[in-house]
Formats: C-alpha cells, structure tokens, sequence
C-alpha cells in the first residue's frame, strides 16, 4: 500500500520524442518534477510546449521515450492499471456529444469502474448536485452547453474518488463566465476533498487565480517551478517615470541605475525601472529626482504578471506565442 508520504508525482528525466516527417520532435524533455497530495498545480506554457504530452505519459495514454515517471507510488509503465486507478483525467476533447443523458452517463461510467447499480445511482446524483448539473441531468449531453458539459467531464472523472485529477485545458472555448465558474469548482475539488489536481492552461490569468504552483514549460522544458506570487515578486516592478525632456530622462536613469538590483532602460523622455520592491521605493526616488532638478512629470508601478515573468525566461510573451514553429525540432531522425 502506498505510504501517504510517497509523492503523488514522482517523475525522473522524463522525455518523449515523436519521429514526424523524418524530424524528431522533442515534446517533453527530462523533466524532473515531484507533487504532493492535496497540491492544484497549473502547467502553463504556449501551444506546443508539452503540457498534453506530459499528461498523457502521466495517465499511462503514451509510453515514455525514457526516464521514469510514478503516479500514486506507481511506474507508470509497468503498474499502469494502478496508476489509471488512482487518477481522474478529462481530455481536451472529451466533451461527449451523443444522445446520452448526462446522468446515465456518470452512471455508466460509476458502474464501469465497479460500483453497483444503487451506489452509481447515488454516486451520480452527488456528483451532478457538486457540479450544479441537477437540473440538467435528464438532458441529452448534445444539448448541454459547453460549460455544462466541461463539469460533466469533471464529474465523470471524479467517478472513482480519484487522489489526483488531471484536466487537460479545462477551461479552453469557455466564455468568461463559464470559465470561471468551472475554476471555483476545481478549486472547492481540491479544497474541500483534498483531490490532487494538476491541470494544464495557456491562459495566464488561470494559471495565476487558482494554482498553488504554477510549472512554467517551454519546448517541452520545465522553465520554472514556483507559487505565482513568488514567480512575480522575483522579478519585481515595474516603476514607469515620465520626464520634461530626453536630458531629465537620462538624469534620472542615472540615479535610478544605482539602486542595488534595478533593470533600468531610457526610452526619450520616459525611464522604466524593473526593481525588487518597486513600490516601495517609488515614492523615495521621486523625492530624490526632484530633490536634484529632474522631477517626475509621471509615475505608473505595475506589478509584473505571469506574462512578464515568461517573457524575462523566454525572452517571448506567453501571449503572443506559438511554439508549434519547429524551433523545437531537435534534427533529422535517422
Ligand atoms: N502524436 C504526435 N506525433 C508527433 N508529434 C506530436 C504528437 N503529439 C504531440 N506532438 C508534438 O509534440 C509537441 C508538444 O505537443 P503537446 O500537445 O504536448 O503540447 P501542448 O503544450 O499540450 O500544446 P497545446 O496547448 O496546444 O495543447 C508539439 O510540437 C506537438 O506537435
């Protein structure tokens, strides 16, 4: 039996290659990444990045091209009924759009994984009622719009009272509202039953909202692994002065320059200053710019965001990227 201290993650070097049009695609390489029960941790990363990839060696779908990966304490490779025991996982296009009504579906799935017709039934009823889906039950899943049938998705795999759920895209084609209702639930999931939950998003604002720990991939690397809060305050503010003129702007930058850690550029007669406590220090350094015949004419502090945070790593906005280019395409397979 698993102890409760084995990581629910536990992966060693994991790489998957795929041979396409005689090129060889690194989609996930050596990645070294351990997660503990209870955690909801978000892959973030743009298109291409190898968060799917990830997924699916994690829930046994593809097979590792080498290292090691263990779910619940178990190889991912050789134990994989055990390992498909212990988790949840709802796809990027499970959403089913057959005439099944959404209640006979979680209970075929519960009667799949074992349980008997009653306790299916009240299995269901739970689990529809968790995820505001009552009403709609007796529908045809067709007709279930497409945030209903996210939470379907949801529900159906948490069927088996999994310890660890992986959602694949969650809240992708949701519109706002929907998108933010499914992010409470996830979030009540893991608080409220402890579910381990790890779900990958492009979506920065995801990412940051509601995970604990956010695992920034990029070409199929772990490029960061930390709270939001932490990834942010790492790379400090942004303290954005607004001057008279080019020769002020250039004062400034000066003295800006001898703030111990600050990043400082000089754009004609604007000055940006990316330091560690930025808002804090703000208000001392207009003092001292006045102080000295520069004054401020303007002074903007901004937080950085996950965006900044991938960009200061990649040198890329998340926002505007698509790694689908083959900049990750390693060389020509034999
Ligand atoms: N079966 C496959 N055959 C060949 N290449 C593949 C296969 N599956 C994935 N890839 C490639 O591996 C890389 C990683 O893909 P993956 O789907 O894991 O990215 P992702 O981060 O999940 O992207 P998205 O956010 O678009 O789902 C991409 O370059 C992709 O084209």
């Amino acid at each position: 039996m698993t102890q409760p201290t084995t990581p629910v993650i536990r992966t060693r070097g994991l790489t998957k290659t795929f041979t396409r049009h005689q090129q060889v695609v690194a989609a996930v390489r050596d990645l070294d990444l351990t997660v503990e029960d209870g955690e909801l941790v978000a892959f973030l990363g743009p298109n291409g990045a190898g968060k799917s990839t990830t997924l699916k060696m994690l829930t046994t779908l593809i097979a590792p091209t080498s290292g090691t990966a263990e779910v619940a304490g178990h190889d991912v490779v050789r134990e994989q009924r055990a390992v498909r025991r212990s988790l949840g996982y709802v796809g990027q296009g499970n959403a089913a759009g057959h005439q099944q009504r959404g209640r006979d579906e979680v209970v075929s799935q519960a009667r799949a994984h074992g349980l008997s017709r009653s306790a299916a039934a009240t299995r269901a009823d739970e689990l529809l009622a968790a995820f505001d889906l009552t009403e709609h039950a007796g529908r045809p899943v067709s007709t279930l719009s497409g945030g209903q049938r996210r939470r379907l998705d949801v529900a159906i795999g948490l069927v088996h009272q999994p310890r660890l759920m992986f959602l694949d895209e969650p809240s992708t084609g949701l519109d706002p509202q929907n998108r933010v209702n499914l992010q409470e639930q996830v979030q009540r999931l893991n608080r409220e039953l402890g579910t381990t939950i790890v779900l990958t998003t492009h979506y920065l604002e995801e990412a940051d909202a509601i995970a604990d720990r956010v695992v920034v991939i990029d070409h199929g690397r772990m490029i960061a692994d930390d709270s939001a809060t932490r990834l942010k305050s790492g790379l400090g503010d942004l303290v954005s002065l607004g001057f008279a003129g080019p020769d002020d702007a250039a004062r400034a930058a000066e003295r800006a320059r001898r703030i111990d850690g600050a990043s400082v550029c000089v754009d004609g007669s604007a000055v940006r200053v990316r330091v560690a406590h930025g808002r804090d220090l703000a208000p001392g350094l207009v003092t001292d710019l006045a102080a000295a015949g520069t004054p401020a004419t303007r002074l903007e502090v901004v937080g950085a965001t996950l965006d900044d945070v991938f960009l200061h790593l990649t040198g890329r906005s998340l926002r505007e990227t698509d790694s689908t280019t083959p900049t990750q395409t390693e060389g020509a397979a034999a």
